[in-house]
Parts: C-alpha cells; sequence; structure tokens
C-alpha cells in the first residue's frame, strides 16, 4: 500500500525518519530537518547578529551538511552570520587529502571562504609522520589533541567570534557513554553542552545536537550533497567503536535512545562537595593557548615526538575515581 506524507498529507513518503518513525516524503523531510536545526540554534541562542563564525569542515558528512544548512538558514532566516570554512590537514595520505578537495569544491558550491591549515606547518608534523614514529596504538591521542587545538589557532587567526561543529546527536550519546564507562565525573557533566568554552575568545557551538547521524546521512544523500565518505584509514584503532556500535544497538530497540541519553548527561548535576573539582581554562606557559594545565596536552605531545619519547605524553590520566577494567583513559580527544 502506497504510503501518503504525514507532514503534507498529499505526496508518497519517501522515508520513514529515523527519529520520530514518520513516513514522509523527501520535501517534508528536508523543512522539518532545517526547522529543527533552526529551533535549536534559536532557542539556546547559538550565534548573535554580525558575528564571524568558522564553521569547522573536515569533508565528511556531518560538516557538509552542517555547511550547506547553516548557509540555507542564514539565508532564509537573516542570521546575518558572516560564514567561513575552517579545515585542519592532519596530513593523512589517501585520506585527508582527498576529503580536502571536497571542502575546495564546497567552497565553491556554498560561496563561502575557506582557510586550511596543516598539522605541518603548525607543529611540524604529519600524521602520516606520526603514525611512522610511534606506530598505531595511540595515533588517535596525537590526532585528536593536535585537532582541537589547531581549530581553536584557525579560528583565532581567522578572527572568528564562534565555531560550530558537526557533532550530531549520536556523536554526543556515545561521548556520554563513554563518560560514564570510564567513571569521569566532571567530562559527563559537561560533554553534552551544546556550547563549550564560553570563557575563550571563540566558544563552540554544536547546532546538530539533537539531529540524529541517520538523518544526516538521508539528508546529504536525497539532496545529493557533495561529501567525502571514506573512514580515516587509522581508525579502526580508535577508541570509541564499541560505544558506537552499542548506541547504534539501543537506537534499533529505541529510537528515542539517542536523546535520552543526551538527557541523561544534561539533567546531571556535579556535587562538587565531594571533593570533584572541574578543571579551570587558563593558558599554555609555552604556546599560550587554552589549557587546563601550567602545560598543554598538545605541547606536552610534541615535546615527545622532538625527542623521540612518544610516549611522553601519552601517560594514561585516569579518570577522577580511577580507570575501570581495559578501558580506554580518558585523555579528552574528542575535537
Ligand atoms: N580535519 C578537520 N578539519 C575541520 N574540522 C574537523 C576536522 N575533523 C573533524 N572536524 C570537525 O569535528 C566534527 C566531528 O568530527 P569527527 O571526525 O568526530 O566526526 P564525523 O562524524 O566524522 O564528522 P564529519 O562527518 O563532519 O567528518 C566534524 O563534524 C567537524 O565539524
Amino acid at each position: 500500500m502506497v504510503k501518503i506524507c504525514c507532514a503534507c498529507g498529499k505526496e508518497k513518503a519517501a522515508l520513514k525518519r529515523p527519529k520520530t518513525s514518520e513516513q514522509i516524503c523527501k520535501t517534508c523531510f528536508y523543512a522539518a530537518l532545517e526547522e529543527e536545526v533552526h529551533e535549536t540554534i534559536t532557542k539556546h541562542k547559538l550565534f548573535s547578529p554580525r558575528e564571524r563564525v568558522a564553521v569547522a569542515a573536515s569533508g565528511g558528512k556531518d560538516s557538509t551538511v552542517l555547511a550547506h544548512i547553516l548557509t540555507t538558514l542564514n539565508e532564509r532566516y537573516k542570521y546575518g552570520l558572516d560564514l567561513f570554512l575552517l579545515s585542519i590537514d592532519e596530513g593523512i595520505t589517501g585520506y585527508r587529502d582527498d576529503s580536502l578537495e571536497t571542502v575546495k569544491r564546497n567552497e565553491q558550491q556554498y560561496g563561502i571562504p575557506l582557510k586550511i591549515l596543516s598539522y605541518k606547518e603548525l607543529y611540524g608534523w604529519t600524521m602520516d609522520e606520526i603514525v611512522r614514529a610511534i606506530g598505531h596504538r595511540n595515533n588517535c591521542t596525537f590526532c585528536g589533541v593536535f585537532r582541537r587545538q589547531a581549530l581553536d589557532r584557525g579560528a583565532a587567526l581567522m578572527k572568528a567570534d564562534k565555531m560550530a561543529t558537526g557533532h550530531n546527536a549520536d556523536d554526543i550519546a556515545e561521548t556520554v557513554l563513554l563518560n560514564i564507562l570510564r567513571g569521569d565525573v566532571p567530562r559527563l557533566g559537561r560533554c553534552a553542552n551544546i556550547i563549550t568554552g564560553e570563557d575563550s575568545a571563540q566558544p563552540r557551538v554544536k547546532p546538530f545536537k539533537y539531529t540524529y547521524e541517520k538523518e544526516i546521512v538521508m539528508y546529504a544523500f536525497f539532496k545529493k550533497l557533495d561529501y567525502f565518505s571514506t573512514e580515516c584509514i587509522y581508525a579502526p584503532y580508535a577508541a570509541r567503536g564499541a560505544a558506537r556500535e552499542f548506541v547504534k544497538d539501543l537506537e534499533l530497540v529505541r529510537p528515542r535512545a539517542i536523546c535520552d541519553l543526551i538527557r541523561s548527561a544534561e539533567e546531571f548535576r556535579l556535587d562538587t562537595r565531594e571533593g570533584q573539582s572541574m578543571p579551570v581554562a587558563g593558558k599554555c606557559q609555552r604556546c599560550g593557548y587554552i589549557s587546563s594545565q601550567d602545560v598543554c596536552k598538545a605541547c606536552v605531545l610534541l615535546e615527545g615526538l622532538n625527542k623521540g619519547l612518544p610516549n611522553l605524553g601519552v601517560s594514561r590520566t585516569r579518570g577522577p575515581k580511577g580507570g575501570k577494567a581495559g578501558l580506554p583513559a580518558s585523555v579528552d580527544i574528542s575535537t
């Protein structure tokens, strides 16, 4: 039997929305997704008029859809934002070089300028060189720490007021779960924040905080957006895999599980009387970029690399109550 779109009641339904299970036509799906992102942006006051916003663009599906939707909403609702694409070239042959070609095309397609910064120019090392020096075991720690800082440096260099990343609801649910598994209470308390680094020069915002990954993929697919879909060649060693699989399994049984995991972290309150101290944002004594330690993680890792002691900065920092059996260390490598 032909299913009719539950939103317009006229067109043939083209898909079942993963988030709501509604049968919907393509046009109504685009409108619903865009409206939900607009609502997230306005309800949480993610942007102010005339702000210069760096869209952290990897060429992957999330940031490509983010660039597309932010450009669309900026025009439709007259946000008055000065948008540009900011890409970090980690120096991964056969992966990032190809995805950056996609971002260069996006620059033309969306009509917003692109700035590319590389690990080589910032740190003197490409990821390929780092992996050759340290092997596969901890490469994601180096990559995540450097990328986080590289994005901050790029945003500062380009005089951005804010940075928007393509983190979606699934990414955040996974992070919540990882922090629970690690017993990392301080991070659990802040990992679901839609705005982070509010005390820094370029706070980060997540307009896709409530947007499901499957819906982002469908949007990109139906709209035939130009994005790069290959996994990082070093990703099989990433620590998130198990949490990702688990979230996907939960979603299969109950699609709301993703939203509920996020809500759990939102409702979470840190009891400071128990001696759970929150890290305080300061400046790294070496590079001057944001850090909760005297010397930031990027500088410690870089020192190890340059001294030929790559394990120097990869010591396993445990969560506040100690590490749990077999779980990866709580080094903050999220982008
Ligand atoms: N090399 C990069 N340059 C610029 N931004 C990046 C880069 N890598 C990641 N990001 C930003 O961080 C977000 C999360 O990245 P991550 O790799 O964890 O997720 P992802 O789901 O693969 O995202 P995407 O589909 O956009 O690649 C991206 O959506 C993007 O905004």
